[in-house]
């Protein structure tokens, strides 16, 4: 992937400092409907900020804000260290934007519309092909090149839509459901493009409505619902807020959940099953070392484990938990 940013066609603000991405009490009124409610979130240079939220959280409302397509209710927000309102045209420079409907021009070829944008951006005709060509190989398009994209499947159009956002060189990638719709394979090849790119130093904005998306590819989730931001933090830190981490045993025989359950409880554990004749026991439990302890317990008891699993709680966790809290948050 080396040379994907490159050439860039802007270099950093010398005063933006680290944070790229920055969101301080941003509202946006549609009328009634408040899409956006006092958000405030930041993303680092070469870090990866996710926005998770269902339909209608106000994921694709914060992107229009933040890439200059809306002006913001109240509240402040800058770009690569411009502010959206004062300097919209400084930040249109420095971003690229994949929407979750595509900016290819179906009826062109793959190269063709790559050429197009460079053209658009002022490269030459020789440095347009360059890029285009550039680009193409990167994104494993080279074979696809001249047919026309309206023949591309949807991982093919995916990636030139990306591809042609990358046109420019941006220092800050805005991706507004990239992988929505895609098979398991393409979206794999999706996250490694975005991968790369944020190792050369890209800091990019993610929505998504698929956890596992945002736990693979973020350094820091925002989760929003009904325009606000309910939780925020590391997908871990998400994770400790909520769920605790579990062993999961199988026991020896029928009778021995009841025993083990005991014991267990006896040693300050709160575990749960047993009691429907299965021979599991889930045990929640704060830290690792406490594994031990469990085990310990049970062996003090003559109880038999045939199986032991240890289950660190899942940003599901998270989503089931909020769900409780903020009810338009599907699980
Ligand atoms: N132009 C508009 N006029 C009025 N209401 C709007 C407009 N655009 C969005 N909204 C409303 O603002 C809220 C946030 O919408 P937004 O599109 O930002 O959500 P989202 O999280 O991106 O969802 P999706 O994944 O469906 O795009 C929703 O209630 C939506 O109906």
């Amino acid at each position: 992937m080396s040379g994907l940013l490159m050439p860039p066609v802007t270099q950093p603000d010398p005063g933006s400092g680290d944070l790229m991405i920055e969101a301080d009490a941003v509202s946006k009124s549609y009328g009634t409907v408040h899409a956006l409610d006092s958000v405030s979130v930041s993303a680092r240079r070469g870090s990866v900020l996710a926005l998770l939220g269902h339909n209608g959280a106000g994921k694709t409302t914060l992107v229009n804000v933040l890439t200059t397509a809306l002006p913001l209710s109240s509240g402040r927000a800058s770009v690569a260290g411009y502010d959206v309102t004062r300097d919209p045209f400084e930040i249109r420079r420095r971003i690229g934007l994949t929407g979750q409907f595509a900016s290819v021009d179906t009826q062109l070829s793959g190269r063709d519309n790559l050429v197009l944008i460079a053209r658009l951006l002022g490269a030459g005709r020789r440095a347009a092909r360059s890029r285009a060509e550039e680009l193409l190989e990167l994104f494993e398009l080279t074979t696809v090149a001249d047919r026309r994209a309206s023949g591309y499947s949807g991982g093919l159009r995916r990636r030139l839509d990306l591809a042609v956002s990358l046109v420019g060189g941006p220092q800050v990638i805005f991706l507004d459901e990239p992988t929505t719709g895609l098979d398991p394979s393409s979206r794999l090849k999706l996250w490694e493009i975005v991968e790369g790119l944020v190792e050369q130093g890209a800091t990019v904005l993610l929505t998504t409505q698929y956890l596992e998306e945002a736990d693979r590819l973020a350094d820091s989730i925002a989760v929003l619902s009904a325009g606000k931001v309910v939780a925020s933090g590391t997908a871990d830190e998400l994770k400790a807020t909520v769920g605790r981490r579990t062993v999961t045993l199988t026991l020896d025989s029928d009778d021995a959940p009841a025993r083990a359950g005991a014991a267990l409880r006896g040693a300050g554990f709160a575990p749960v099953g047993g009691e429907d004749g299965t021979r599991g026991l889930v045990v929640p439990i704060d830290t690792t070392r406490e594994i031990a302890d469990v085990i310990r317990t049970l062996d003090q008891v003559g109880v038999e484990i045939t199986e032991l699993a240890f289950g660190e709680p899942t940003l599901d966790d998270v989503y089931l938990t909020l769900a409780e809290q903020h009810a338009r948050i599907p699980a």
